[in-house]
């Protein structure tokens, strides 16, 4: 399930790349790859921030870390990488037993 939403976030996140609408925040980090890696750096350091408190509070890490992964996802379609291959890189180390 987890998988599957992503895979259709991914597919709208194309969708607004080949056809972006008006004040579609989204659309924004598709064109601008210099926007969309400074959101993954900044989103990467509020996770970091989050993950280093003395008491983390795992709903604040989990919308960080939605955040970043959302950012993360524009900056690869935008770049044209698709997901899938991130995927398979996880699946082919799992499989071969490289950690
Ligand atoms: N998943 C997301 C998503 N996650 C985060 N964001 C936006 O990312 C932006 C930046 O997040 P920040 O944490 O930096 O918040 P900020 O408001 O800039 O605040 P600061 O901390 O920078 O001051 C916010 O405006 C969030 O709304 C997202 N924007 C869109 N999506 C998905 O993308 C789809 C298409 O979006 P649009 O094309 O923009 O309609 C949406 O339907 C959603 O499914």
């Amino acid at each position: 399930m987890s998988a599957d939403f992503l895979d259709d976030l991914e597919a709208l996140l194309r969708q607004r790349k080949a056809d972006p609408p008006e004040g579609s925040y989204s659309a924004t980090l598709l064109t601008d790859p210099v926007a969309v890696q400074r959101k993954i750096m900044e989103e990467a350091f509020e996770v970091c921030l989050e993950l280093g408190a003395d008491d983390v509070h795992p709903d604040r890490a989990a919308e960080e870390a939605a955040d970043l992964v959302f950012h993360l996802m524009a900056g690869l379609v935008g770049a044209g990488v698709p997901w899938e291959s991130v995927t398979d890189v996880l699946r082919n180390r799992r499989q071969g037993g490289e950690r």
